[in-house]
């Protein structure tokens, strides 16, 4: 380092455009944290210079790093209401998510590791389950979500599958379907003694696989609903989980997952409902309260007219060019299998359909 980041930084501050041009030609190092723990992206975010937040992330600025306090250029350009800047942070998001190998590289420091997850302690109360350094694994306000993804997931009957038991939200939602079967997969020894001790054991359509999914694949079957909520697992674990979903879920089958992996829920919205996604995801975007309480100011979230895809009022612009009908389009398969439906898509390609893409 030999200052060249400080000035970056400053000029990315002040909007100065062509500087920055500059020393990002020059190769400084555009992923530099200064001394307030801000990257230049950010100062560029909260000052609203979109043309700067433009250059850096062409540059390759990470836009999901975060301040010590834990904050994204995308909050800030949102707390400061600079929508453009905001835009290309949400849609630098997107196209992430569709690479989500790269992103698991990048921002894997972050994160605890699953296996770090699943050999840890975790502790249960009422209304949550913590790990054991105190972040929660599941909350109960998470309820509503859960029990709208499982009617969801339920909506085609049958077989269902769920991954990730924690609190047993979405499986408690899910027998209120009286599915034909009902499979869970839980990977944490203690999660899984709790489910015995419940009861869980014994329910007749309940058939519990103790595990990682990823060990266990062998014994799934084909599913009409399947839900995916793990914790403490990298994106790229999620990719691959998708990856499965063809040979998993039936004909017109179900899909719905919840992508609790994010560091800036908020800013993920974005991504997740580019994606044709569930209730539950409708309901988790129009929160107005983080996990304390507190009023937050989030992106009021509604249906796009001609695409049907949920995206961030004022943001119209990521829907560009997304085809009409979009929610609903046969080959949208994160959420639906048409597989062996109607007139079958051919199969070689398995593409998100995603706002902005
Ligand atoms: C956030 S909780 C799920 C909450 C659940 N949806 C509910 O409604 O209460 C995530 C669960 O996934 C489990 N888990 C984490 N990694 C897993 C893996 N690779 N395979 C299976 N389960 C896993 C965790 O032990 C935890 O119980």
């Amino acid at each position: 380092m030999d200052g060249r980041e400080e000035v970056v930084c400053e000029a990315a501050r002040s909007g100065d455009s062509t500087k920055v041009k500059n020393l990002v030609s020059g190769g400084t190092d555009v992923t530099y944290f200064d001394q307030q723990g801000f990257t230049p992206l950010m100062h560029a975010a909260k000052h609203g210079h979109a043309d700067v937040v433009k250059t850096l992330l062409e540059a390759g600025a990470p836009w999901n790093a975060l301040t010590p306090s834990n904050l994204s250029a995308g909050d800030f350009a949102m707390d400061a209401g600079h929508q453009e800047a905001f835009d290309l942070l949400l849609n630098a998001g997107i196209q992430a998510e569709l690479v989500l190998g790269t992103i698991a590289r990048s921002e894997n420091k972050n994160n605890v590791s699953d296996v770090d997850y699943l050999e840890d302690r975790v502790t249960f109360s009422e209304d949550k389950i913590m790990d054991s350094s105190s972040k929660a694994v599941m909350m109960a306000w998470e309820k509503p979500l859960m029990e709208a993804h499982a009617k969801a997931v339920c909506s085609a009957g049958g077989h269902i599958l769920n991954i990730g038991f924690g609190m047993g939200l979405v499986d408690t939602a899910i027998q209120q379907y009286s599915p034909a079967t009902h499979t869970i997969i839980e990977a944490h020894p203690e999660v899984y003694n709790r489910m015995l001790r419940t009861g869980w054991g014994e329910k007749e359509n309940v058939k519990i696989i103790f595990g990682k999914w990823q060990d266990v694949l062998s014994q799934l079957d084909s599913y009409d609903g399947i839900f995916f909520d793990t914790y403490g697992e990298y994106y790229e674990d999620l990719r691959k989980f998708h990856q499965e979903l063809p040979s998993l879920l039936k004909p017109g089958g179900i899909y719905s997952f919840f992508n609790g992996l994010s560091l800036w829920r908020g800013f993920w919205w974005g991504n997740r409902y580019g994606g044709n996604l569930t209730a539950r995801d409708k309901t988790d975007a129009l929160r107005d309260s983080d996990d304390d309480g507190n009023k937050v100011n989030l992106p009021y979230w509604i249906p796009h007219p001609r695409t049907g895809i949920y995206y961030p009022k004022g943001s119209e612009r990521v829907m560009e060019d997304v085809p009409d009908g979009a929610s609903v389009f046969i080959r949208t398969h994160w959420l639906r299998s048409d597989e062996g439906v109607d007139k079958p898509a051919p199969h070689d390609v398995y593409v998100p359909i995603c706002a902005g893409t």
